[in-house]
């Protein structure tokens, strides 16, 4: 038995779906799926749609056959409109349109303030559309797939059960398009190297990511104490089990132990932009050690360049992560103080382990990141 407790739930629907055979939106597949959100609807559960497919809707419109990637966000802005037009054709209920992109998530405020947005859309019945804004990402700024945004949504409005709807039935033990004799998993109680070292890339045109962003998505999920199906959206039978509780697909289970909302942000949503090797000594210390805060004195080396509230990776000189922290201070201004020039910033505490958000046993996790 599945989904029993499953109220809040992030489908994410990949571009084969939308436009199959690159001719633009079709409601061929779409239909399925609308049902399905509608009877899951009716069944009191709330559903949030992580819907790609505006490159491969805007495509008909470009004489490309190898898009570059700055023709794909010309067709992603074409397509985006026809995109949310099916899906506000095929649901009769108001939909929201939310365009994302890495370095939105990556904000605290920003991503609160989305948290904040789907919480008021679905207090009020209205299904909030998640894509990413490909029109104005770079490759710094980008999440780069939705399964990993879908993940990463899934976390900030803490959901139950992310269903990824794909072109296939689920996790094989090697590329089904590729290998006749490849197993269906049915279902995955922990991710290890092995799992993903049977995944493959996208081979379609309209695919992005393959399998490997799926498991990296599940992952994510999993360490938020979110269930992961991934299933084959092409078929009703795999909607129609859905709705009675069954597994059509590739299940993978939650961790017993998820991680702390904050601590999930930083280790899963957040990449860090630059990194500070700190002394063994503020490495080691307790959070309420004088040794925890960090100053021109424990920090050894500043590597990248950064700004305020840009996330840094903290390392000791041997390579160990410490830690992962918000910086108060730009990477100009801490090269500065980390060569001994102290009188120039304005406190004697530049990173402090309140803002410090951690991987490993060597710090404790502290709140309000
Ligand atoms: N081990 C595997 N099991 C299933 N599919 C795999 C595997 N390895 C690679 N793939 C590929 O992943 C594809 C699904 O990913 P993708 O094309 O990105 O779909 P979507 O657009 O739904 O995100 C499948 O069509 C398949 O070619
Ligand atoms: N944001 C892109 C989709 C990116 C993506 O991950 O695509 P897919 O692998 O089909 O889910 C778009 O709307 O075309």
């Amino acid at each position: 038995m599945l989904l029993t407790d499953n109220n809040r739930v992030v489908i994410k629907v990949g571009s084969a779906l939308i436009a199959p055979g690159n001719e633009g939106c079709s409601p061929k597949y779409l239909s399925n799926i609308a049902n399905f959100i509608t009877q899951y609807r009716q069944q009191g559960k709330q559903v949030i749609l992580v819907s790609s497919g505006s490159v491969a809707a805007g495509r008909k419109w470009f004489n490309e056959d190898k898009p570059s990637k700055r023709m794909k966000k010309a067709m992603a802005a074409a397509g985006q409109t026809d995109m949310m037009a099916i899906w506000d054709r095929l649901l009769d209920m108001p939909l929201a349109q939310i365009l994302l992109t890495h370095a939105d998530l990556c904000n605290r405020e920003r991503y609160i303030s989305i948290k904040e947005t789907i919480e008021s859309l679905l207090a009020n019945g209205v299904i909030p559309v998640v894509n990413e804004n490909d029109t104005i990402t770079s490759e710094e700024l980008k999440v780069g797939d939705n399964d990993n945004l879908a993940a990463m949504t899934a976390a900030a409005i803490n959901a139950d059960t992310l269903i990824i709807c794909t072109d296939v039935d689920g996790l094989y033990d090697k590329n089904p398009h590729t290998h006749n004799d490849a197993k269906l998993l049915s279902t995955i109680e922990s991710i290890t190297p092995e799992i993903y070292s049977m995944a493959g890339g996208a081979i379609s045109s309209t695919g992005t990511g393959g399998m490997q962003t799926k498991i990296e998505a599940a992952e994510k999920a999993a360490d938020h104490g979110i269930d992961t199906l991934i299933i084959n959206g092409f078929k009703a039978a795999s909607f129609e089990q859905l709705l009675k509780n069954n597994n059509p697909g590739t299940h993978f289970l939650s961790i017993p132990e998820p991680l702390a909302p904050a601590a999930h942000w930083m280790t899963h949503t957040v990449r860090e932009r630059g990194e500070l090797v700190v002394s063994d000594s503020f490495a080691t210390a307790n959070a309420s050690d004088d040794e925890s805060v960090l100053t021109s004195d424990n920090i050894l080396e500043v590597k990248g360049q950064f700004s305020v509230g840009d996330t840094v990776l903290l390392t000791t000189d041997d390579g160990t992560h410490v830690a992962k922290a918000q910086t108060n201070y730009s990477s100009c201004l801490l090269n500065y103080i980390a060569q001994d020039q102290e009188d120039t910033a304005p406190e004697d505490q530049y990173i402090t382990k309140n803002n410090a958000i951690i991987s490993t046993e060597h710090l404790t996790v502290l709140e309000n990141v």
